[in-house]
């Protein structure tokens, strides 16, 4: 039977496991894969590698229309390119993560990638997992599903760490507030929750439970639940 498209969105903080859980649960439903911060990532690396000063928005905003983003959508194997280069290694460096905040507050550079991030779900034949900070409250607000993770600082300091080969978790665990407050508290679409999102706490799942409790979620309601 012909099944129609399904569009989920996953929002959170950093380290509450939406890249894991959307890539998973895209892969295993058939679904297509957006990470919006690797695009966010992606026009911050831009900014610093064209000596943008990224403490001045005016700076930001008139040039945010400049970069070429592309993000392949295959969940076993993201892609994101920015004017042809391949950027998926230099924008996980320590110099973009502390600055993609900044970059990402400015209206105009959210206005230019909410655009793209529309297209792509709508060019998704078969549905996608879209996972972000701002997918079910402002650029999705239509999503079948909405999933809101959660997790306990400490779970994710340690998960990050672990990923940093053995960084500071306390170190580590202070970039991540300082990150979410920054995210949480900006005027253009904040991380937030959506009213209608289901929160899913994953501070003692495993990464496997995270995902079966969210193809479960998609399952439902496609059964039209
Ligand atoms: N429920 C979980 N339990 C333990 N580790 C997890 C869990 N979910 C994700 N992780 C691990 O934590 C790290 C961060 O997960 P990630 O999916 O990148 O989070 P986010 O996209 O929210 O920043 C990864 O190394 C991932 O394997
Ligand atoms: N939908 C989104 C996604 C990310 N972002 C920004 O991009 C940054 C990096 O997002 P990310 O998902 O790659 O972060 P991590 O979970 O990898 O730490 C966030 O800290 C936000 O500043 C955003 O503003 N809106």
């Amino acid at each position: 039977m012909e099944r129609a498209t399904v569009i989920v969105a996953i929002d959170g903080p950093s380290g509450t496991g939406k890249s894991s859980t959307s890539k998973a649960v895209a892969a295993q439903l058939g679904l297509s894969y957006l990470d919006t911060g690797a695009q966010y990532r992606a026009i911050t690396w831009w900014m610093v590698n064209n000596g943008i000063d990224i403490e001045d928005p005016t700076a930001i905003a008139a040039v945010a229309g400049k970069p070429d983003i592309v993000s392949g959508t295959d969940p076993s194997g993201p892609t994101i390119t920015v004017d042809g280069t391949d950027v998926a290694g230099p924008i996980r460096t320590q110099e973009v993560t502390s600055r993609v905040s900044a970059v990402s507050a400015v209206p105009e550079v959210r206005a230019r990638i909410t655009e793209l991030q529309r297209t792509i779900a709508a060019d998704a034949a078969n549905g996608i997992v879209v996972e972000g900070r701002d997918i079910g409250t402002t650029v999705l607000p239509d999503a079948d599903l909405k999933i809101f993770l959660t997790a306990s600082p400490e779970a994710r300091a340690a998960r990050r760490s672990g990923e940093l080969k053995g960084a500071d978790v306390q170190a580590t665990r202070e970039a991540l507030l300082k990150r979410d407050a920054a995210d949480s508290s900006r005027k253009t679409s904040p991380l937030a929750k959506a009213d209608d999102a289901v929160e899913v706490d994953t501070s003692d799942l495993t990464l496997q439970q995270v995902i079966e409790c969210v193809v479960t979620l998609v399952e439902d309601k496609r059964a039209g639940e």
